[in-house]
């Protein structure tokens, strides 16, 4: 193995991702750092970087094995991400694939963002106009309120006009702003996206927590890779909190250190090893 190939680790895991296709959603990977503590962020939100230089490094190889990275719109909000591959080592003989000007295949940015709250000022804009990212994604869904609806349709027409693709669901307005996971996943499926890197924040991963815990067997996460990070945020921190019933419907099936921090690989309880 050389520093131009992703760890042994993920492609374990993630080489079971085969012909997609065949099925009516993309293969999910859940994937998230936390503390000790498991906190995924510290007071109020304020973003923590908990990854280690070789594990976040390992998270960007994770990115690239995947067609879309999924995030909310808090975290899109809060963080102002760029979801690429820049921690990789540079390696210029590695033609790109996808047309952009980067070496390694980069995911898709999908964001969940029932009301359109994404800013038109986000890196991901910026880097998709300036050829060095790939066309973010909202999913997004018509407010139940018709009185929101010219407003709505004024952000959706701005945000499309700042580059991004807005994709309409049917929204379940017994959720509040909360999109059906499952029709997410058929929607992105029958886009292309074959398989989805979900990367948080804290309301998407339980979100995704209690899909697992609905369902009889672990039918819409495949993986889970999770970064623990040998440190404590305290109480103010924010965290995901687990959902009951999700636990058992998840196995282990390998771990790894990355310098400092432990990384655990989970599959579901049915899978084969
Ligand atoms: N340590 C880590 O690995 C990560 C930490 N974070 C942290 O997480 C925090 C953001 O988390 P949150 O505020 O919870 O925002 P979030 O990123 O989970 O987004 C939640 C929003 O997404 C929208 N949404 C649409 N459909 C949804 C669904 N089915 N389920 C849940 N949300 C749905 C809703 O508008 C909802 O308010 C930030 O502090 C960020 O730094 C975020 C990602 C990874
Ligand atoms: N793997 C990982 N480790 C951490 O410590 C983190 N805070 C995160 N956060 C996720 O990565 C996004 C930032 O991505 P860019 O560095 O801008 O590419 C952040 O929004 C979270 O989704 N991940």
């Amino acid at each position: 193995m050389t520093s131009t190939d992703p760890p042994t680790f993920l492609s374990s895991l993630l080489g079971r991702y085969k012909n997609s296709a065949e099925q009516s959603r993309p293969f999910v990977t859940l994937t998230f750092a936390q503390s000790l503590d498991a906190k995924i962020a510290g007071r109020g939100g304020k973003q923590l970087i908990l990854s280690g230089k070789e594990s976040m490094v390992m998270t960007h190889w994770m990115r690239t094995m995947h067609d879309g990275i999924l995030i909310g719109i808090g975290t899109a909000l809060n963080d102002d991400p760029q979801l690429n591959a820049r921690h990789l080592p540079a390696n210029d003989s590695v033609p790109s694939t996808d047309g952009h000007n980067h070496p390694y295949s980069l995911p898709r940015p999908i964001i969940l963002d029932t009301n359109l709250r994404f800013s038109s000022h986000s890196k991901l804009l910026k880097n998709y106009a300036e050829g060095k990212g790939r066309r973010p994604w909202l999913i997004c869904a018509e407010p139940w309120d018709s009185s929101e609806k010219k407003e709505w349709l004024h952000r959706r027409t701005t945000l499309e006009k700042a580059g991004a693709r807005t994709i309409v669901l049917e929204n379940d307005h017994n959720t509040q702003d909360h999109l059906p996971i499952p029709s997410v996943l058929q929607t992105l499926h029958r886009l292309g996206i074959l398989s989805v890197m979900v990367e948080g924040g804290a309301q998407i991963i339980r979100s995704f927590l209690s899909q697992i815990a609905a369902e009889s067997t672990s039918s819409f996460v495949d993986t889970m890779i999770i970064t623990v990070a040998p440190v404590f945020v305290g109480e103010d921190g924010i965290s995901y909190n687990t959902v009951s019933g999700s636990a058992s419907k998840m196995k282990h099936a390998s771990t790894a250190m990355f310098g400092q921090d432990t990384v655990v690989g989970l599959i579901p309880t049915e899978s084969v090893a």
